[in-house]
């Protein structure tokens, strides 16, 4: 079973088309990531995954459900975007006020509120009022709101907007002890470093379209690019490796080999084996996710110079035209 499913999903607003087409689909105890642009069409995914708006055509699923299933919200925890918590609470009584949303017993929740709130590390000031938190305390806040009836999965939009470093690496731990315990966690975030870290598989959106999707190592894999180094006092025969027809690059005491076409890395190593020298260095390079987000935004929009971009190719669909 899929917790999330959706097929060619799509969503106008009048004349804009918000999402055009998207399919992915998320397993049971992942953490996933959602990237995109201002206006990539994130949060109208995730709204229509909790029914908050309708979609126009296509499907989507939530615990095997329609999307926007009664009965399956309850399953369902969800940090929003910029959520606003009454100031005249304190962390506590909010807690208590959608513990009594939640149905659950006044008994339950004495013992569970300060569990939840010793969770997300602000348990020392729960009966302080919301007022004096900071930006920080009121996502910590929301996310104990989010798990509070131990839902089977976790919606986070921008779960550490305006935390600091400290209390991010405490979100992210949070995050894996939720994993740990069987959840899947639906993160929107534009912090790429972090998901990164934390994220089993990212999907892209480009202006409603999905322009990439898979797991983070799959991703952030330049293939085709590895940079390999000989053991000291060897000289790599970067000539030699020319003429097979790759391009070499020297880089730090290393050397950047790029195959061409058709061609796999054995006959650079099958060289350096006839050649007699050590292999001391061999890894297929990576780019950081932000590296191949801004890549594909660039690829996209227009350049500063007035240049059209490339265009990225939508998942499965055909290559776009300059
Ligand atoms: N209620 C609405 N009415 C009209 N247009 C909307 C509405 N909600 C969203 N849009 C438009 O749909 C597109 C996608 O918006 P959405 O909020 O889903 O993007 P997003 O990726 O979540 O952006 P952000 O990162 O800024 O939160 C945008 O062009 C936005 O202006």
């Amino acid at each position: 079973m899929a917790v999330i499913e959706t097929r060619e999903l799509r969503k106008t607003y009048g004349k804009i088309e918000a999402l055009k087409g998207v399919s992915l689909r998320v397993e049971p105890g992942q953490v996933y990531g959602l990237l995109g642009q201002n206006g990539a069409g994130k949060t109208t995914l995730i709204k229509i995954l909790l029914g908050i708006v309708q979609k126009t055509a296509g499907d989507a699923t939530l615990l095997d459900h329609a999307a926007g299933d009664a009965a399956t919200r309850r399953r369902v925890g969800y940090l929003p975007e910029d959520h606003a918590f009454p100031v005249y609470h304190s962390g506590y009584s909010l807690m208590d006020f959608y513990g009594q949303l939640y149905g659950v017993s006044a008994d339950d929740r004495r013992k569970k509120i300060p569990e939840m709130l010793e969770q997300v590390g602000i348990a020392g000031r729960m009966h302080s009022k919301i007022r004096t938190y900071s930006k920080g305390m009121k996502q910590r806040l929301g996310i104990a709101q989010a798990m509070f009836h131990d839902p089977q999965v976790i919606f986070l939009d921008e779960p550490t907007d305006g935390v600091d470093p400290v209390g991010r690496r405490e979100i992210r731990d949070l995050m894996q002890r939720l994993k740990e315990d069987g959840k899947t966690i639906f993160l929107n975030s534009h912090l790429l470093g972090e998901v990164e870290l934390i994220c089993d598989r990212v999907a892209i959106l480009q202006r409603g379209e999905l322009v990439r999707e898979g797991t983070v190592a799959d991703l952030t894999k330049q293939v085709g690019l590895f940079v390999i180094g000989v053991a000291d006092g060897q000289q790599f025969p970067a000539d030699d490796v020319i003429r097979l027809g790759y391009k070499v690059t020297p880089a730090a005491g290393r050397y950047e080999v790029e195959l061409p076409e058709g061609k796999g890395i054995d006959p650079v190593l099958a060289l350096l084996s006839e050649k007699g020298l050590r292999l001391r260095h061999l890894v297929e390079k990576k780019q950081s996710l932000e590296d191949l987000f801004v890549s594909i935004v660039d690829a996209a929009e227009p350049g500063t110079d007035g240049r059209p971009g490339k265009g990225v190719r939508p998942v499965g669909g055909p290559r776009r035209r300059s």
